[in-house]
């Protein structure tokens, strides 16, 4: 954490907030400029700063006749969109394009609670998108990709083309070893990402032996690429300073990638690659990481086959052992593997956690009572160690997916329509549609969660006290219609159980360690908002006092 006596390596991280808070889903559904308080490109004086080209247009003093001929520019590639745009019959919602930049939150919810069980649209900055209710979802999530894709919603929205940014032939390999080997091993990794986090905290956070302000973000995104390079790449690599901020900023700069290229109608952007700044910055990174990781893969590579050779315990390894023998030496294609790994789920991590450190230190009655539970559960060290440690956290768990609830997405479930559909309702989408539900208004939906504008932390828990089903259907991990935050079917997010287990480790490990609050005066920070991003505000400190002893 970034407080006044800030250790060395923490600082760099201030500048490596990413308002792309869920990535791959939020950057894809989020790929628009972010002016906020703290944000990118709050930062840039212009678009002139950004455009090279626009720049030196400018000098020239030909103004007038560059805002011509972009206008001519921009009026073709109108007129082209809108012939080839498919017609759904589905009512509109008109969210001015202010009330969207600033609010699309509140216009999310108005619009669900406007229509309700129904399908709509909206003419969003990023293009006509059709919301899905609830109750359509369960019959859309299981289509095939053919015909209803999650890939090229995800193509499209990143602009993959150009920024490279789709693990391509490894995307089905990269999801079955995280669904599997990551999330089969979780137990067995809580040791190991605890020493991390005790690493962290030693080298990056200050004593706290009183209250002290602490900056969130950069510790907590710090920890979280800590934690989870431990598991992806091992621990030598993981420590490695450049390894980390390379693996941190990749997802950040392809998200300006995409925000610099939507300057440009489609037809150009084949060029616009060239000069976009963020497109070259993104390959000095892959570049950068390949160096780093090629003479480790060598290694491995020259060693797997020889007698007695101890494979190390890594999601490197697992996707080593899984590739066909000649495509093992495909250095780009691993290097470019774990650098989506990492944008998929380090910044989506760290922004559930730090909304996490929010709510628990704008309730101090949550806290105890969450303390409370944990020092049961881990009453000493070797606890950490036992299989059941985790899941034991019933608590915890409930308040994680509160604070999902009431912080999490606007909008999820993004998919794009490949082969014509009709609905249940009548409703046609044709082919080149895209959707998404309107994950916030469901989320504050009475219907699904009583009382929705009131935070509970135990909602969930007391829900699992009903029944057997309910106490499988209520975790922080498990899939619902009326809860995407993981997405929904075959593509939902195979990253969600190993987000928990770290989540639940650093909360856990802070509870028993330090008091939270936020600073005198403070309401709970609200987020910033930006189009359909969502992100903790990265410039808000709230306060940590060491606790003297665990009991
Ligand atoms: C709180 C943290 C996280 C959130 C909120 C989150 C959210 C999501 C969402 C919404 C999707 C799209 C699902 C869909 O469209 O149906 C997704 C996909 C994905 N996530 Fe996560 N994620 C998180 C953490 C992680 C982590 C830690 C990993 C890796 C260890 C990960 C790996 C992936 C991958 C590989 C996909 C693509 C799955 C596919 O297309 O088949 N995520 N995530």
């Amino acid at each position: 954490m970034s407080t006044s006596s800030q250790r060395a390596g923490a600082a760099q991280a201030d500048d490596l907030f990413c308002p792309a808070s869920a990535i791959p889903q939020a950057m894809a559904n989020h790929t628009n400029t972010y002016f906020g308080p703290g944000g990118i490109l709050s930062k840039m004086e212009s678009v002139a700063d950004i455009y090279p080209v626009g720049q030196s247009l400018l000098r020239r003093g030909d103004r007038l006749n560059y805002y011509i001929a972009l206008a001519c520019v921009l009026l073709v590639a109108y007129f082209f969109r809108s012939k080839r745009e498919k017609h759904v019959e589905a009512p509109f919602f008109k969210a001015g394009k202010l009330k969207w930049i600033f609010d699309a939150e509140n216009q999310i919810r108005a619009s669900y609670n406007k229509f309700y069980n129904k399908v709509y649209q909206i003419k969003a900055t990023e293009g006509l998108q059709v919301l899905i209710p609830p109750s359509l979802v369960g019959e859309l999530k299981g289509l095939p990709e053919d015909v209803l894709s999650a890939q090229e919603a995800v193509r499209e929205a990143l602009m993959s083309n150009y920024t490279k940014f789709s693990p391509g032939e490894n995307s089905e390999l990269l999801s079955a070893l995280v669904r599997t080997k990551l999330t089969h091993n979780l137990a067995r990794l809580v040791p190991q990402l605890k020493d991390e986090l005790e690493y962290i905290t030693a080298t990056e956070l200050s004593e706290c032996k009183d209250w002290t302000p602490v900056k969130l973000q950069p510790f907590a995104l710090r920890t979280i690429a800590r934690l989870s390079g431990r598991a992806f790449v091992g621990p030598s690599l993981n420590r490695n300073e450049e390894w980390m901020q390379t693996s941190i900023k990749y997802a950040i700069d392809v998200f300006l990638s995409v925000v610099e290229l939507q300057f440009f109608p489609t037809w150009m952007r084949s060029v616009a690659q060239h000069i976009v700044p963020h497109i070259r910055k993104t390959r000095r990174n892959v570049a950068r990481a390949r160096a780093l990781l090629q003479p480790i893969l060598e290694e491995r590579v020259r060693d797997m086959d020889a007698p007695g050779f101890e494979a190390p315990d890594d999601l490197l390894q697992w996707v080593l052992g899984s590739l066909p023998e000649e495509r093992r030496t495909d250095y780009q294609a691993q290097t470019e593997l774990q650098l989506i790994l990492s944008a998929a789920s380090i910044h989506t991590t760290n922004s559930l956690l730090v909304d996490c450190f929010f709510d628990l230190a704008a309730e101090t009655d949550v806290q105890e009572e969450l303390r409370q539970e944990v020092l049961e559960v881990v009453a000493d060290d070797d606890e950490w160690s036992k299989k059941d440690c985790i899941p034991r956290l019933k608590k915890l768990d409930s308040f994680i997916k509160e604070v999902q609830r009431t912080s999490g997405n606007i909008t999820s479930f993004i998919r794009k329509v490949i082969k014509p559909i009709t609905l249940s309702d009548g409703t046609y989408l044709p082919a080149g549609t895209k959707l998404l539900a309107p994950q916030t208004g469901i989320s504050h939906d009475a219907r699904y969660f009583p009382e929705p504008e009131r935070f509970d932390a135990l909602r969930f828990y007391r829900l699992r006290q009903q029944s057997d089903d309910d106490a499988n259907r209520h975790q922080l991990t498990s899939l619902s219609d009326v809860n995407l935050n993981f997405g929904a079917g075959k593509h939902a997010c195979p990253g969600r159980f190993f987000a928990g287990n770290e989540i639940k480790l650093v909360l856990a490990y802070f509870l028993l360690h330090y008091d939270m609050k936020l600073r005198d005066g403070q309401d709970r920070p609200r987020p910033v908002m930006m189009m359909m991003t969502k992100t903790p505000n990265p410039n808000v400190e709230i306060e940590f006092r060491r606790r003297s002893s665990v009991e």
